[in-house]
């Protein structure tokens, strides 16, 4: 394939459209768009078995595209039938288990993607990458002599040496331990912005996905449900597939009357829904906030306190609160609440709803 000349500027560093893929009778990809801006960090984030690591292989050019085509900072990469290889894309790539070279010096990895460049130069560009990263003081020491963090960090340094026009990361930080993980990530992504790059990072995790992107793509079933920033697919989700993925739920079922659904908390509003129609309501956590009784307003409605558990950041009261009729039984419902409140089991508590924290779909758009 000809490899066009790119565009000065060009508006996305990776471009795909369309992309579908099968692996057999496996669909794993079923017509996916995503186009990430220069500078921009987007996470690709859904449960196993979405098509995420499909969708980065492809960007990778390790996969053959079948059907859509895939652009690189305004070039034409691949269409079905044709294809740039990979090491001609401009992309840098960091592994779940970061694939160092056990026989390779830290050095020697990072200057692993600049062949085409001497030997001063390589290494002058290794050094200042595994700066970047904070490890120019392990250049001479091999990969077992790394904790996983500095593997980790060392891998980063290998993507970006070559000064790639994309970085792909697939599960990145999936390898270490939680409390090792938030700090990597963090140096990840000052690292990242710092350098600049367009940045595609693959994880199962929502809240991972959160602290990393500027935009989050959540893929179910090998289609992309939604994209926008994280304020965006948390207070506007676009499904209850979509508001589930990033925090546990509560769900009530109701049907629309006069425009709104009605709760134990109060009604909430159901614009462009049809009257008669069957819904769930999807209420996080958060939007039920609760007070004792003796410091709420009389008419504020009330809930019995199950259990209150005490998880650090907040509190997690477990409530029951009536169904809406004698046909309806009891809810079971969560509330977390900031800081330290363990009401009695028992006890009534004033519930009151966050609206905005608070989402009605179609009763068929459930998982
Ligand atoms: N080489 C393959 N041969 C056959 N089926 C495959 C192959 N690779 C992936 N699949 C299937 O394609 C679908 C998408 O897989 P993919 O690895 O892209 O998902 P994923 O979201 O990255 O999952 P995970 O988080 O578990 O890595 C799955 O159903 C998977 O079983």
């Amino acid at each position: 394939m000809s490899a066009l000349a790119a565009k000065p500027a060009p508006e996305y560093m990776l471009e795909a459209r369309g992309l579908a893929h099968r692996y057999g009778a496996v669909s794993a990809l079923r017509g996916v768009d995503l186009a990430i801006a220069p500078g921009e960090v987007v996470a690709l984030v859904g449960p196993s078995g979405c098509g995420k690591t499909t969708m980065l292989r492809l960007c990778a050019g390790v996969e053959e595209l079948q059907q859509g085509h895939l652009s690189i900072a305004g070039q034409l990469v691949a269409e079905p039938g044709r294809a740039l290889p990979p090491e001609r894309r401009g992309v840098g790539f960091v592994f779940q288990d970061y694939a160092l070279f056990p026989h390779l010096k830290v050095i020697e990895n990072v200057g692993f993607g600049l062949d085409h460049v001497g030997a001063a130069e390589r290494r002058q560009r290794g050094l200042a990458a595994l700066e970047q990263v904070g490890m120019a003081a392990h250049a001479q020491k091999y990969p077992h002599q790394l904790s996983g963090g500095q593997q980790q960090r060392v891998a980063l340094a290998r993507a970006l040496a070559p000064q790639p026009r994309i970085v792909l990361l697939d599960e990145p930080f999936s390898g270490l331990d939680a409390q090792l993980r938030g700090q990597v990530r963090d140096d990840t992504l000052h690292v990242l912005k710092r350098a600049g790059t367009a940045t595609l990072l693959v994880t199962h995790d929502a809240e991972e996905a959160m602290f990393m992107a500027d935009r989050i793509a959540v893929m179910r079933d090998g289609l992309v449900q939604q994209m926008g920033t994280p304020v965006d697919i948390y207070y506007k989700p676009a499904n209850a597939y979509v508001a589930a993925f990033f925090s546990d739920v509560n769900r009530i079922g109701g049907i629309v009357r006069g425009g709104a659904v009605a709760t134990p908390f109060g009604p909430i509003p159901a614009p462009g829904l049809a009257d008669g129609l069957a819904v769930e309501a999807i209420i996080r956590p958060e939007a039920l906030r609760l007070a004792a009784i003796e410091a709420a307003d009389a008419t504020m409605p009330t809930a019995r306190v199950v259990a209150a558990r005490m998880l650090g950041r907040a509190s997690l009261v477990h409530l029951e609160a009536e169904g809406g009729g004698p046909e309806r039984p009891p809810l079971h419902l969560h509330s977390r609440v900031p800081g330290l409140f363990l009401p009695r089991e028992g006890e009534r508590v004033a519930v009151s709803l966050d609206r905005q924290q608070a989402f009605i779909f179609p009763k068929e758009s459930e998982p």
